[in-house]
């Protein structure tokens, strides 16, 4: 079917997990493109339904609720409704914001499982599975470490080692431990319901390696060619878990659909929830040939929605599949992989408090930057220059001349348009090809290029302004300028619609200047969208200079993330423990405190600071490392702790009597070890 011929679009964008705000990540990735395609759709007058909800369930959750000791359904409450919000502000115009948890999702999604069962779709299987007996509870993923088997790193998870990258399962570890209890797990029986992926391999080569080779994008269609040339096995579709969707068959009992089985099925209980609301049918948007189904991810989810999805889809039989899959690849910070756990983002809802009013240079800045065909950067410096460079000096400062110069004139009313000169008939065939460049790369999922087509409408209005430099003839020529304004006008009035898209809330300024309460991109490319003699509101100040202290802060602001996670990173890589000694050796060691008498710098040392030291039984010289964290003056009068039987060392010309310890810190720095309160000299550390 080609795509003209589609009677509605069911638009989904991935369900972010409920365990963490929103970061320009995921914005790139996923929610800022298709909030594009919906909006591009529905003004084109075209029934759309954009899908979206919190990812509730899945081990992300309940891990992180461990960690912070917390319920799972605290973490699911708090970030649903963050997650909800901070979209709602960005103008992302989901017609649906579910969340999981639901009532309408868990039925849709044990219906759904059901129906496989009963049909025989699923192979059951009996496996040995780790167990831990105090936790009660099968250990699988992440709630079970060990060694790696391929690189030796001590902390492996069940599915993946985080040091060497390896997938593994839980029985590949050395040395399993249960990370609930930190017990050795042992092995257990239990059942489980596998989807066999084998069987729709020849299927899936026909859908899509055949099938969608010129129309799914090259990175999407490359990950899944090389997922089905690998040969396809069969997938457990449930886990032995507490939270999430309890398995609806008998014999079952304490088990949860695998959080990719049910999340995908969000889409189809969040339209179920949208349309019952509405009083519509939903089966339309999911189970009717004519019906455009997009699915837009990140490239981590391509499988799911590419392979296994569909698989389960297929199996059922009544549904649709998705016409494309225009996944992205990442988006980086500042050269360097964006992470939740490592606080390496920009998050939304603080963007939102610290650019108040700018959610559309976000939106347009990572629209410009995002990681379509390739992983790509956001560096603050290149948000700047998208703001200052483009949406001020070209889109801002064209929109403004031509507004405030038909005020200036013409009393604010749209002034006749009479003669026609060359430029001006080159300027409206310009204008009447650019729409339909921007909708035809928009339905190519080319986001970015329609972007910087829309703002070529902006450039021809600024050349046109610039090469007939209406303020120099209003002297001498009136009716000219009339011409070259009403022109500018019309340019101004088609970019209200087509800009709608990408940079809505700057959309609905523009057209409030004319008044336009409807629009429709069918009109777009029109010259006489204006009629002469109609008035124009003072023009909204659409965007302003970004200051290089503001992006300094941001920047600053990452730093100090940086030097976090570095002293953080510094106390996990803790020195190892050294070999066990005994006791005896223990007691060779005489430790005792001392008190510092005298102290001095060491000639042509910048380390090393020389004391004299009573220790009880003598005043002895000890030369010591500690000159970079401690000045001479404050040592005297210090108890120290010392070891008084350490052979004799020469040192830069004197010879050392002992040894002073000290602790070293995360960042390096030498800290006194001493009593808590003050001993006599020469009292024996035991
Ligand atoms: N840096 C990124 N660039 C592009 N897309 C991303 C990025 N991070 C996440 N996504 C996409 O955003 C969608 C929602 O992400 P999800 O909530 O699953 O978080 P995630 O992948 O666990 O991210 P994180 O680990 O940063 O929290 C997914 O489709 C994912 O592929
Ligand atoms: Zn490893």
């Amino acid at each position: 079917m080609s795509k003209n011929e589609f009677k509605r679009h069911t638009v989904t964008a991935a369900l972010p997990y409920a365990n963490g705000p929103v970061h320009i990540g995921h914005l790139a990735g996923v929610y800022v493109p298709a909030d594009i395609y919906a909006r591009y759709l529905r003004s084109k007058g075209e029934d759309v339904a954009f899908i979206c909800g919190s990812d509730e369930h899945g081990m992300a959750i309940t891990m992180r609720a461990r960690k912070d000791g917390v319920n799972p359904q605290d973490i699911v409450d708090k970030y649903h409704g963050m997650i909800k919000d901070s979209f709602g502000q960005l103008g992302i115009s989901f017609d649906i914001y579910s969340r999981t948890s639901n009532k309408i999702h868990h039925e849709t999604a044990q219906e759904f499982f059901k129906t496989l069962y009963t049909e025989g779709k699923f192979e059951e299987r009996v496996s040995e599975q780790y167990f831990d007996e105090e936790a009660q509870q099968f250990l699988a993923d992440r709630y079970i470490t060990g060694t790696c088997p391929r690189c030796s790193h001590p902390s492996a998870y069940g599915d993946q080692c985080e040091n060497c990258g390896a997938t593994l399962n839980p029985t590949d570890l050395i040395n399993p431990k249960s990370t609930l209890s930190g017990n050795t797990p042992i092995m257990k029986e239990t059942k489980h319901w596998y989807l066999p992926l084998q069987d729709y391999e020849k299927w899936l080569t026909e859908w899509i390696v055949e099938g969608h080779k010129d129309d799914w994008k090259s990175n999407v269609w490359g990950q899944c060619k090389s997922w089905i040339d690998g040969g396809l096995q069969a997938r457990a579709m449930t886990r032995d878990l507490d939270w999430g969707i309890k398995v609806p068959i008998e014999g079952a009992d304490g088990k949860v659909l695998y959080v990719w089985f049910d999340a995908p099925i969000g889409y189809i209980s969040a339209t179920r929830e949208w349309a019952e609301a509405q009083g519509k049918d939903w089966k339309p948007y999911w189970q009717s040939n004519d019906t455009n189904l997009v699915h837009f991810i990140g490239k981590d989810n391509i499988v799911f929605h590419c392979i296994i999805f569909p698989a389960i889809l297929k199996a059922h039989g009544d549904y649709i599949l998705p016409n494309n899959v225009p996944a992205n690849e990442f988006l980086n910070l500042e050269g360097n992989k964006i992470s939740t756990s490592r606080n390496w983002a920009v998050w939304l809802h603080e963007y939102l408090e610290e650019f108040p009013g700018k959610q559309d240079v976000l939106r347009y800045a990572l629209c410009a930057n995002a990681p379509e065909s390739k992983d790509n950067d956001f560096t603050w410096k290149d948000f700047q220059a998208r703001n200052n460079s483009e949406l001020v000096a070209i889109l801002g400062n064209f929109v403004n001349r031509a507004v405030v110069l038909t005020h200036k004139y013409f009393e604010g009313k749209v002034p006749e348009r009479g003669e026609l000169f060359d430029i001006d008939t080159e300027t409206i065939e310009a204008l009447r090809q650019i729409p339909a460049k921007i909708g035809a790369s928009i339905e190519r999922y080319r986001f970015r290029e329609a972007q910087s087509e829309m703002m070529e409408l902006a450039r021809l209005g600024n050349k046109y302004l610039a090469d007939t430099e209406p303020w120099k003839l209003i002297k001498t020529d009136e009716t000219r300028v009339a011409t070259i304004l009403n022109i500018a006008l019309q340019i101004v009035a088609n970019i209200s619609i087509v800009a709608e898209p990408f940079i809505p809330f700057s959309a609905e300024k523009l057209r409030g200047i004319f008044g336009m309460e409807q629009f429709d991109w069918a009109a777009a490319g029109n010259p006489d969208l204006l009629s002469a003699g109609q008035s124009l509101a003072q023009g909204a100040l659409l965007f302003e200079k970004i200051e290089d202290e503001t992006i300094a802060a941001q920047i600053q602001k990452l730093e100090n993330t940086k030097k976090q996670n570095e002293m953080e990173n510094k106390e996990i890589e803790l020195t190892p423990l050294k070999e066990t000694i005994v006791f005896d050796d223990f007691m060779k060691l005489d430790l005792r405190v001392g008190t510092i008498l005298e102290a001095k710098k060491v000639a042509k040392s910048n380390k090393l600071l020389e004391f004299l030291v009573d220790t009880g039984v003598d005043k002895r010289t000890i030369l010591s490392g500690i000159a970079k964290h401690y000045s001479p003056e404050e040592m005297v009068g210090k108890q120290v702790t010392i070891i008084a039987n350490l052979a004799p060392r020469p040192m830069m010309g004197t010879v050392s009597q002992g040894m002073i310890l000290m602790a070293e810190d995360a960042e390096g720095n030498l800290r006194l070890i001493q009593p808590n309160e003050k001993v006599n000299p020469g009292s024996v550390i035991s």
